[in-house]
């Protein structure tokens, strides 16, 4: 089975500094992976080289077979690699159904163009994606609050949305930074479950987290970065009682 992504000797350096060291892993379809590892362990550099933010200093990216190291951030959007970072904030004053639809533009935008060029078919087409906008809410658990205004969402909610916009755009990855951050216990649960729809669904996902018990609970594999390097790699079970992983958090 071709990788979804494949991350080979990823590396990137800030003058002396090596932020990210030949870091190799593989994102499956249908998986999710955790990038774990202690406050600037790389993680985010490692995430900027992913999806194009930054470019990497050597090494190759790969997504579906395909080196798309130096592509630009749009250039990997369109081809299904979607972070909910590069979306646009919310808009406040539009409503959660609105954001959602923006999140077609970012894969569609010929296809929304070619659509409005051809007049008939854009009523069709409007509904179309209104319908969707709403089944994405309610995979996400904000079906019932789909018509009101972004502002009104608590934090968690609107972290959901996020990640509803995300999927408006039909990534083949999903890349999420700190998914967690700022959750309720209860709003994390949810989360994770819904990671896991998301996998089962087709999408890939690849997220940073903090929260232990959501990588424990959602990941199929860990990707653990000290100092810029991979120091382990497995299922959560073996990551637990890696005496390397064990040193790099009491270290
Ligand atoms: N643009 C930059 N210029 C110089 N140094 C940088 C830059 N970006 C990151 N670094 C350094 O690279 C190292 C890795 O940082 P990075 O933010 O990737 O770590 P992290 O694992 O995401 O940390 P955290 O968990 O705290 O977010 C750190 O030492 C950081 O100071």
């Amino acid at each position: 089975m071709t990788a979804c992504l494949d991350v080979r000797d990823a590396t990137r350096s800030f003058g002396g500094l090596v932020a990210v060291n030949a870091v190799s892993f593989q994102v499956m379809p249908r998986s999710v992976t955790a990038v774990i590892g202690p406050n600037g362990a790389g993680k985010t550099t490692l995430f900027n080289l992913i999806s194009g933010a930054i470019a990497p200093s050597s090494g190759r990216i790969l997504f579906e077979g395909t080196d798309i190291t130096r592509e630009a951030p749009e250039a990997k959007a369109a081809r299904g690699l979607i972070r909910t970072f590069q979306l646009v904030k919310l808009f406040a004053d539009l409503s959660a159904v609105e954001n959602v639809k923006v999140g077609f533009h970012l894969r569609s935008r010929g296809g929304l163009l070619a659509a409005l060029l051809r007049p008939r078919r854009v009523r069709g087409m409007e509904a179309a994606i209104e319908r969707r906008a709403r089944e994405l809410l309610d995979l996400v658990g904000l079906g019932a609050a789909a018509d009101l205004p972004a502002s009104a969402l608590s934090y968690g909610q609107g972290r959901l949305l996020e990640v509803a916009r995300a999927l408006a755009a039909e990534p083949k990855l999903l890349m999420l930074d700190e998914p967690a951050a700022g959750l309720n216990a209860d709003e994390t649960a949810r989360l994770s479950s819904l990671i896991r729809r998301i996998a089962e669904g087709g999408t890939a996902v690849l997220l940073i987290e903090h929260d232990m018990h959501l990588v424990m609970n959602t990941a199929d594999d860990v990707v653990v970065v000290d100092f810029g390097k991979k120091i382990a790699q497995g299922a959560p079970d073996r990551i637990r009682q890696d005496p390397a992983v064990i040193a790099a958090y009491l270290g």
